[in-house]
């Protein structure tokens, strides 16, 4: 299983914003991991569609844009047009969760729901075999830095499952992300558990904040997640 990692710019300096994307990408980012916030969904405000725009050049990898907003319909086509390559949204804020899926494939972008730790899987079960991926939320949404819930262990390991069963059912392929306090320790009992795809912000924003000090930070995590997976391989299913 490969193993991508998603730095968070919210823990990026935002006043240099295309040098930090470039300098991930040069240090090994797979995805560049976009948190949109309203101070409606969520108590914090970011960014949008014109500074995703702004970075798209920047951006040699897919943009990997996480709506923390409600409504969520309006601002999908706003994020396809900035160059967004994957959108995914919390079930909670769409009046319409199948809707806004459609929604988003329509514009030849890649769509996840994002289920916040509380959020049970079930919410899964009539769409997953639409999904592109799911985010599963491993913090409460809203603000970079807090602890990883270490409760939220086995329920990646049930996700996987479900996402596993619907890859073989369908054919296609679902990644399975996790959101939230993703360090160096504890990248291997989240890959080994069943995530395939990590963000992490303030694990990766570090240090000295130039290559050398990213290119450190993500090939921890990696390696860590790597030895993860394949212990996760080696498990009877
Ligand atoms: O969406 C969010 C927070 O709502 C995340 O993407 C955080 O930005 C991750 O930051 P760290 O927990 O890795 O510092």
């Amino acid at each position: 299983m490969s193993i991508r990692i998603a730095p968070s710019l919210l823990s990026a300096d935002f006043a240099r914003l295309g040098d930090e994307v470039r300098n991930v990408i040069a240090a090994g980012a797979d995805l560049i991991h976009f948190d949109v916030m309203d101070n409606h969904y969520v108590p914090n405000l970011t960014v949008g569609p014109l500074v995703c725009q702004a970075i798209k050049p920047h951006a040699t990898v897919p943009i990997d844009v996480h709506l923390m907003v409600k409504p969520v319909d309006a601002l999908v086509p706003m994020f396809a047009q900035a160059g967004a390559d994957i959108i995914s949204f919390h079930p909670e804020a769409s009046e319409h969760v199948d809707r806004t899926i459609q929604l988003i494939r329509s514009l030849g972008v890649k769509a996840g729901p994002v289920l916040n730790p509380a959020t049970p899987l079930a919410v899964l079960d009539h769409v997953i075999d639409q999904l592109d991926l799911v985010l599963l939320m491993t913090v409460n949404p809203g603000f970079g830095g807090q602890s990883f819930i270490q409760g939220m262990l086995p329920k990646i390991a049930r996700a996987r499952a479900l996402v596993d069963a619907a890859m073989q059912r369908t054919g296609r392929t679902i990644w399975l992300e996790v959101d939230g306090g993703v360090k160096r320790d504890n990248a291997r009992a989240i890959a080994e558990a069943g995530a395939d795809t990590l963000v992490a912000g303030s694990a990766v924003f570090t240090g000295a904040r130039d290559v050398a000090a990213y290119q450190g930070a993500i090939s921890a995590i990696r390696s860590e997640a790597l030895h993860g997976a394949a212990r996760a391989a080696l498990e009877p299913a």
